[in-house]
Protein backbone atom coordinates (compact mmCIF):
# COMPACT_ATOMS: atom_id res chain seq x y z
CA UNK A 1 0.00 0.00 0.00
CA UNK A 2 1.62 3.12 -0.96
CA UNK A 3 1.03 5.82 1.92
CA UNK A 4 0.20 8.77 1.03
CA UNK A 5 -0.30 11.08 4.40
CA UNK A 6 -0.76 9.96 7.95
CA UNK A 7 -1.16 12.06 11.43
CA UNK A 8 1.80 11.32 13.61
CA UNK A 9 0.02 9.31 16.27
CA UNK A 10 -2.66 6.77 14.80
CA UNK A 11 -5.62 6.22 16.97
CA UNK A 12 -4.51 3.36 18.45
CA UNK A 13 -1.57 5.31 19.62
CA UNK A 14 -4.07 7.72 20.33
CA UNK A 15 -6.23 5.11 22.56
CA UNK A 16 -3.07 3.67 24.74
CA UNK A 17 -1.96 7.48 25.30
CA UNK A 18 1.65 6.08 23.77
CA UNK A 19 3.13 5.94 20.14
CA UNK A 20 3.07 2.99 18.74
CA UNK A 21 5.05 2.74 15.14
CA UNK A 22 3.30 2.06 11.84
CA UNK A 23 5.33 -0.89 11.33
CA UNK A 24 4.33 -2.40 14.60
CA UNK A 25 0.83 -1.08 13.88
CA UNK A 26 0.83 -3.32 10.07
CA UNK A 27 1.72 -6.28 12.18
CA UNK A 28 -0.69 -6.25 14.90
CA UNK A 29 -3.19 -6.57 11.72
CA UNK A 30 -0.99 -9.61 10.99
CA UNK A 31 -1.23 -10.91 13.87
CA UNK A 32 -4.78 -10.17 14.30
CA UNK A 33 -5.72 -12.36 11.26
CA UNK A 34 -3.32 -15.37 12.66
CA UNK A 35 -4.80 -15.04 16.02
CA UNK A 36 -8.72 -15.12 13.87
CA UNK A 37 -7.47 -18.54 12.34
CA UNK A 38 -6.41 -20.17 15.81
CA UNK A 39 -9.62 -18.99 17.49
CA UNK A 40 -11.45 -20.88 14.29
CA UNK A 41 -9.78 -23.44 14.60
CA UNK A 42 -10.47 -23.81 18.54
CA UNK A 43 -7.05 -22.88 19.69
CA UNK A 44 -6.96 -21.38 23.17
CA UNK A 45 -3.18 -20.78 23.85
CA UNK A 46 -0.82 -19.25 21.46
CA UNK A 47 3.15 -19.52 22.01
CA UNK A 48 5.31 -16.92 20.60
CA UNK A 49 7.38 -19.28 18.73
CA UNK A 50 4.05 -20.32 17.10
CA UNK A 51 2.27 -17.08 16.83
CA UNK A 52 5.62 -15.55 14.70
CA UNK A 53 5.89 -18.47 12.78
CA UNK A 54 2.12 -17.88 11.35
CA UNK A 55 2.66 -14.54 10.62
CA UNK A 56 5.84 -14.36 9.67
CA UNK A 57 8.14 -12.96 11.25
CA UNK A 58 10.86 -13.54 14.24
CA UNK A 59 9.79 -14.16 17.77
CA UNK A 60 11.87 -11.56 19.39
CA UNK A 61 9.80 -9.17 16.96
CA UNK A 62 6.76 -10.48 17.54
CA UNK A 63 7.27 -10.00 21.97
CA UNK A 64 8.44 -6.62 20.97
CA UNK A 65 5.36 -5.61 18.94
CA UNK A 66 3.16 -7.35 21.54
CA UNK A 67 5.00 -5.19 24.53
CA UNK A 68 3.26 -2.16 22.86
CA UNK A 69 -0.15 -3.63 24.25
CA UNK A 70 0.99 -3.40 27.71
CA UNK A 71 1.34 -7.03 29.87
CA UNK A 72 0.05 -10.41 27.66
CA UNK A 73 0.71 -13.22 27.89
CA UNK A 74 2.67 -15.82 30.33
CA UNK A 75 5.80 -16.74 30.45
CA UNK A 76 6.18 -20.62 29.92
CA UNK A 77 2.44 -20.84 28.79
CA UNK A 78 1.89 -18.24 25.94
CA UNK A 79 -0.82 -15.85 25.03
CA UNK A 80 -4.72 -16.63 25.28
CA UNK A 81 -5.76 -16.40 21.68
CA UNK A 82 -9.28 -14.62 22.81
CA UNK A 83 -7.75 -12.19 24.58
CA UNK A 84 -4.82 -11.24 22.63
CA UNK A 85 -7.11 -10.93 20.09
CA UNK A 86 -9.88 -8.66 21.89
CA UNK A 87 -6.74 -6.17 22.99
CA UNK A 88 -5.27 -5.63 19.39
CA UNK A 89 -8.72 -5.03 18.29
CA UNK A 90 -9.24 -2.31 20.78
CA UNK A 91 -5.86 -0.91 20.03
CA UNK A 92 -6.32 -1.18 16.29
CA UNK A 93 -9.83 0.93 17.18
CA UNK A 94 -11.64 -2.76 15.65
CA UNK A 95 -13.63 -3.13 18.44
CA UNK A 96 -17.00 -1.02 17.83
CA UNK A 97 -16.16 -1.94 14.25
CA UNK A 98 -16.56 0.80 10.99
CA UNK A 99 -19.08 1.89 9.16
CA UNK A 100 -17.60 2.92 5.51
CA UNK A 101 -19.25 4.89 2.46
CA UNK A 102 -17.66 3.96 -0.76
CA UNK A 103 -18.02 6.51 -3.54
CA UNK A 104 -17.88 5.35 -7.19
CA UNK A 105 -19.85 2.04 -7.75
CA UNK A 106 -17.60 1.02 -10.88
CA UNK A 107 -15.65 -1.69 -11.74
CA UNK A 108 -13.55 -1.44 -8.38
CA UNK A 109 -16.08 -0.25 -6.22
CA UNK A 110 -18.57 -3.21 -6.62
CA UNK A 111 -15.79 -5.59 -6.35
CA UNK A 112 -14.89 -3.79 -3.17
CA UNK A 113 -18.47 -3.72 -1.90
CA UNK A 114 -18.95 -7.30 -3.15
CA UNK A 115 -15.56 -8.54 -0.54
CA UNK A 116 -16.96 -10.32 1.81
CA UNK A 117 -13.90 -10.01 3.91
CA UNK A 118 -14.49 -6.32 4.68
CA UNK A 119 -17.67 -7.45 6.85
CA UNK A 120 -16.28 -10.31 8.47
CA UNK A 121 -13.13 -7.89 9.78
CA UNK A 122 -15.76 -5.81 11.16
CA UNK A 123 -15.90 -3.23 7.83
CA UNK A 124 -19.75 -2.61 7.26
CA UNK A 125 -20.25 -0.62 3.96
CA UNK A 126 -23.18 1.44 5.02
CA UNK A 127 -24.10 3.78 1.71
CA UNK A 128 -22.77 3.73 -1.89
CA UNK A 129 -22.88 7.16 -3.99
CA UNK A 130 -22.05 7.78 -7.43
CA UNK A 131 -22.74 10.64 -10.40
CA UNK A 132 -23.96 8.34 -12.92
CA UNK A 133 -27.75 8.62 -13.29
CA UNK A 134 -27.71 4.95 -14.68
CA UNK A 135 -25.54 3.76 -11.82
CA UNK A 136 -27.61 6.01 -9.14
CA UNK A 137 -30.45 3.88 -7.77
CA UNK A 138 -28.81 0.31 -8.61
CA UNK A 139 -28.78 -2.37 -6.29
CA UNK A 140 -25.21 -3.24 -4.95
CA UNK A 141 -24.69 -5.21 -2.21
CA UNK A 142 -28.07 -4.78 -0.99
CA UNK A 143 -27.42 -1.52 -1.05
CA UNK A 144 -29.18 1.19 -3.33
CA UNK A 145 -26.30 4.10 -4.87
CA UNK A 146 -26.76 7.02 -3.96
CA UNK A 147 -26.62 10.28 -6.20
CA UNK A 148 -23.37 11.75 -4.91
CA UNK A 149 -25.08 15.30 -5.14
CA UNK A 150 -26.17 14.75 -1.59
CA UNK A 151 -23.31 13.31 -0.31
CA UNK A 152 -22.68 15.99 2.26
CA UNK A 153 -26.46 15.89 3.21
CA UNK A 154 -26.67 12.24 3.90
CA UNK A 155 -23.26 11.96 5.45
CA UNK A 156 -23.97 12.78 9.12
CA UNK A 157 -27.09 9.96 9.30
CA UNK A 158 -24.91 7.46 7.93
CA UNK A 159 -22.17 8.05 10.45
CA UNK A 160 -19.16 6.48 8.21
CA UNK A 161 -15.81 6.70 10.03
CA UNK A 162 -14.11 5.96 6.68
CA UNK A 163 -14.56 6.43 2.82
CA UNK A 164 -13.52 4.45 0.07
CA UNK A 165 -12.83 6.10 -3.17
CA UNK A 166 -13.25 4.69 -6.67
CA UNK A 167 -13.91 7.42 -9.00
CA UNK A 168 -11.55 8.63 -12.03
CA UNK A 169 -8.41 10.19 -11.12
CA UNK A 170 -10.06 13.63 -12.58
CA UNK A 171 -12.54 13.68 -9.94
CA UNK A 172 -10.94 12.24 -7.07
CA UNK A 173 -9.83 15.58 -5.50
CA UNK A 174 -13.17 17.19 -5.52
CA UNK A 175 -14.95 13.80 -4.47
CA UNK A 176 -12.18 13.90 -1.65
CA UNK A 177 -13.34 17.86 -0.72
CA UNK A 178 -16.95 16.59 -0.13
CA UNK A 179 -15.85 14.07 1.92
CA UNK A 180 -13.83 15.98 3.64
CA UNK A 181 -16.62 18.79 3.73
CA UNK A 182 -19.30 16.23 5.30
CA UNK A 183 -17.04 15.47 8.32
CA UNK A 184 -15.36 11.80 7.10
CA UNK A 185 -11.86 11.77 8.96
CA UNK A 186 -10.72 8.96 7.33
CA UNK A 187 -10.46 7.95 3.26
CA UNK A 188 -9.04 4.93 1.73
CA UNK A 189 -8.30 6.19 -2.16
CA UNK A 190 -7.80 3.99 -4.88
CA UNK A 191 -7.48 6.80 -7.34
CA UNK A 192 -3.42 6.92 -7.86
CA UNK A 193 -3.20 10.71 -7.90
CA UNK A 194 -1.87 12.79 -4.94
CA UNK A 195 -4.66 14.54 -3.45
CA UNK A 196 -4.95 17.35 -0.57
CA UNK A 197 -6.68 17.27 3.15
CA UNK A 198 -6.60 18.48 5.73
CA UNK A 199 -3.70 17.70 8.92
CA UNK A 200 -6.98 16.18 10.89
CA UNK A 201 -7.66 13.88 8.01
CA UNK A 202 -6.17 10.34 7.48
CA UNK A 203 -5.58 9.17 4.20
CA UNK A 204 -4.88 6.37 2.78
CA UNK A 205 -3.76 5.42 -0.92
CA UNK A 206 -3.64 2.04 -2.40
CA UNK A 207 -1.78 2.53 -6.02
CA UNK A 208 -1.66 -0.81 -7.42
CA UNK A 209 0.07 0.35 -11.09
CA UNK A 210 3.27 1.50 -7.91
CA UNK A 211 3.04 -1.81 -6.56
CA UNK A 212 3.37 -3.72 -9.90
CA UNK A 213 6.48 -1.08 -10.32
CA UNK A 214 8.08 -2.16 -7.55
CA UNK A 215 7.95 -5.59 -8.26
CA UNK A 216 9.33 -4.87 -11.66
CA UNK A 217 12.21 -3.27 -10.31
CA UNK A 218 13.12 -5.98 -7.76
CA UNK A 219 12.59 -8.29 -10.61
CA UNK A 220 15.06 -6.54 -12.41
CA UNK A 221 17.47 -5.66 -9.67
CA UNK A 222 18.07 -9.13 -8.83
CA UNK A 223 18.35 -10.19 -12.53
CA UNK A 224 16.36 -12.93 -12.06
CA UNK A 225 13.21 -14.15 -13.91
CA UNK A 226 10.16 -12.73 -13.00
CA UNK A 227 8.18 -14.85 -10.34
CA UNK A 228 4.62 -15.30 -9.18
CA UNK A 229 4.80 -12.46 -6.41
CA UNK A 230 2.56 -12.19 -3.37
CA UNK A 231 2.09 -8.88 -1.93
CA UNK A 232 1.01 -8.75 1.60
CA UNK A 233 -2.18 -6.53 1.63
CA UNK A 234 -2.10 -5.67 5.32
CA UNK A 235 1.89 -4.62 5.26
CA UNK A 236 2.16 -3.66 1.79
CA UNK A 237 5.52 -5.29 1.92
CA UNK A 238 6.16 -7.15 -1.37
CA UNK A 239 7.14 -11.07 -1.18
CA UNK A 240 8.73 -13.36 -4.09
CA UNK A 241 7.99 -16.69 -4.57
CA UNK A 242 10.92 -18.90 -5.24
CA UNK A 243 11.04 -22.06 -6.48
CA UNK A 244 10.08 -24.82 -3.58
CA UNK A 245 13.56 -26.32 -3.63
CA UNK A 246 15.03 -23.23 -2.95
CA UNK A 247 12.75 -22.57 0.06
CA UNK A 248 14.83 -22.22 3.42
CA UNK A 249 12.68 -24.81 4.85
CA UNK A 250 13.24 -27.61 2.62
CA UNK A 251 17.35 -26.72 3.02
CA UNK A 252 17.50 -29.64 5.38
CA UNK A 253 21.40 -30.40 6.20
CA UNK A 254 22.39 -34.01 5.22
CA UNK A 255 21.93 -37.46 6.67
CA UNK A 256 24.39 -37.75 9.55
CA UNK A 257 25.61 -41.39 10.21
CA UNK A 258 24.74 -42.51 13.63
CA UNK A 259 27.22 -42.53 15.95
CA UNK A 260 28.96 -46.03 15.56
CA UNK A 261 27.65 -48.24 19.26
CA UNK A 262 23.97 -46.57 19.23
CA UNK A 263 21.01 -47.77 17.96
CA UNK A 264 20.46 -46.84 14.12
CA UNK A 265 17.40 -44.09 13.87
CA UNK A 266 14.32 -45.33 12.42
CA UNK A 267 13.78 -43.97 9.36
CA UNK A 268 11.10 -43.68 6.46
CA UNK A 269 12.56 -46.35 3.32
CA UNK A 270 14.90 -44.42 1.07
CA UNK A 271 13.83 -44.45 -2.56
CA UNK A 272 15.18 -46.55 -4.86
CA UNK A 273 17.34 -44.13 -6.40
CA UNK A 274 18.84 -42.65 -3.13
CA UNK A 275 20.02 -39.34 -4.78
CA UNK A 276 16.01 -38.43 -6.10
CA UNK A 277 14.94 -35.32 -5.28
CA UNK A 278 12.37 -36.21 -2.51
CA UNK A 279 10.75 -33.46 -0.37
CA UNK A 280 12.50 -33.32 3.02
CA UNK A 281 10.70 -34.30 5.70
CA UNK A 282 10.14 -31.41 8.26
CA UNK A 283 11.91 -32.42 11.47
CA UNK A 284 9.12 -32.97 14.37
CA UNK A 285 6.13 -33.10 12.20
CA UNK A 286 4.84 -36.48 11.73
CA UNK A 287 7.40 -37.91 14.27
CA UNK A 288 5.74 -37.58 17.23
CA UNK A 289 2.31 -37.36 18.02
CA UNK A 290 0.59 -33.92 18.27
CA UNK A 291 -1.56 -32.34 21.11
CA UNK A 292 -4.73 -30.79 19.88
CA UNK A 293 -2.90 -27.60 20.17
CA UNK A 294 0.03 -28.79 17.88
CA UNK A 295 -2.23 -29.95 15.39
CA UNK A 296 -4.53 -27.00 15.36
CA UNK A 297 -1.45 -24.72 15.35
CA UNK A 298 0.21 -26.33 12.66
CA UNK A 299 -3.04 -26.54 10.68
CA UNK A 300 -3.45 -22.36 11.54
CA UNK A 301 0.35 -21.83 10.40
CA UNK A 302 -0.41 -24.09 7.16
CA UNK A 303 -3.00 -22.35 6.26
CA UNK A 304 -1.10 -18.76 7.02
CA UNK A 305 1.25 -19.93 4.71
CA UNK A 306 -1.12 -21.26 1.80
CA UNK A 307 -1.22 -17.67 -0.13
CA UNK A 308 2.85 -17.45 0.90
CA UNK A 309 4.47 -20.56 0.12
CA UNK A 310 7.71 -20.69 -0.87
CA UNK A 311 8.64 -16.72 -0.06
CA UNK A 312 11.33 -14.70 1.15
CA UNK A 313 10.87 -11.34 1.92
CA UNK A 314 13.26 -8.83 -0.35
N1 LIG B 1 -10.45 -1.23 -11.76
C1 LIG B 1 -9.26 -1.51 -11.30
O1 LIG B 1 -8.77 -2.66 -11.35
C2 LIG B 1 -8.45 -0.45 -10.66
C3 LIG B 1 -7.23 -0.81 -10.20
C4 LIG B 1 -6.46 0.13 -9.57
C5 LIG B 1 -6.93 1.41 -9.43
N2 LIG B 1 -8.12 1.75 -9.92
C6 LIG B 1 -8.54 3.14 -9.74
O2 LIG B 1 -9.83 3.14 -9.11
C7 LIG B 1 -10.61 4.21 -9.63
C8 LIG B 1 -11.89 3.61 -10.19
O3 LIG B 1 -11.57 2.70 -11.22
P1 LIG B 1 -12.71 1.88 -11.95
O4 LIG B 1 -12.03 0.95 -12.85
O5 LIG B 1 -13.68 1.32 -10.97
O6 LIG B 1 -13.44 3.03 -12.78
P2 LIG B 1 -14.90 3.01 -13.36
O7 LIG B 1 -14.94 4.03 -14.44
O8 LIG B 1 -15.35 1.63 -13.68
O9 LIG B 1 -15.79 3.51 -12.13
C9 LIG B 1 -15.74 4.82 -11.64
C10 LIG B 1 -17.08 5.15 -11.06
O10 LIG B 1 -16.99 6.42 -10.47
C11 LIG B 1 -18.15 7.16 -10.85
N3 LIG B 1 -17.84 8.59 -10.79
C12 LIG B 1 -17.16 9.33 -11.68
N4 LIG B 1 -17.07 10.60 -11.26
C13 LIG B 1 -17.71 10.64 -10.06
C14 LIG B 1 -17.97 11.68 -9.13
N5 LIG B 1 -17.56 12.94 -9.32
N6 LIG B 1 -18.68 11.38 -8.03
C15 LIG B 1 -19.11 10.12 -7.81
N7 LIG B 1 -18.90 9.10 -8.66
C16 LIG B 1 -18.20 9.36 -9.77
C17 LIG B 1 -18.48 6.66 -12.25
O11 LIG B 1 -19.84 6.93 -12.58
C18 LIG B 1 -18.18 5.19 -12.10
O12 LIG B 1 -19.31 4.48 -11.66
C19 LIG B 1 -9.75 4.91 -10.66
O13 LIG B 1 -9.13 6.02 -10.06
C20 LIG B 1 -8.73 3.87 -11.05
O14 LIG B 1 -7.54 4.46 -11.47
C21 LIG B 1 -8.90 0.86 -10.53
Amino acid sequence: MTEQHETPTGASGKALGRDIPQATVTRLATYLRVLAGLADSGVAIVSSEELAVAAGVNSAKLRKDLSFLGPNGVRGVGYDVAKLRTRIEDVLGLSQGHRVVLIGAGNLGRALVGYGGFGVRGFTVVGIFDNDPAVIGQSYAGLVVRDVDLLVAQIPALDPTIALLAVPDEAAQDVCDRLVDAGVLSILSFAPCELRVPAHVQIRRVDLAMELQMLSFDAARNDAPVLPVVAHASSGRVARRVPPQNHPALNHPAPVEPARGRPPRRTAPHSANPHAATPAKHPGIGDHPMSERQRANQQAGARARVTEPGEVQS
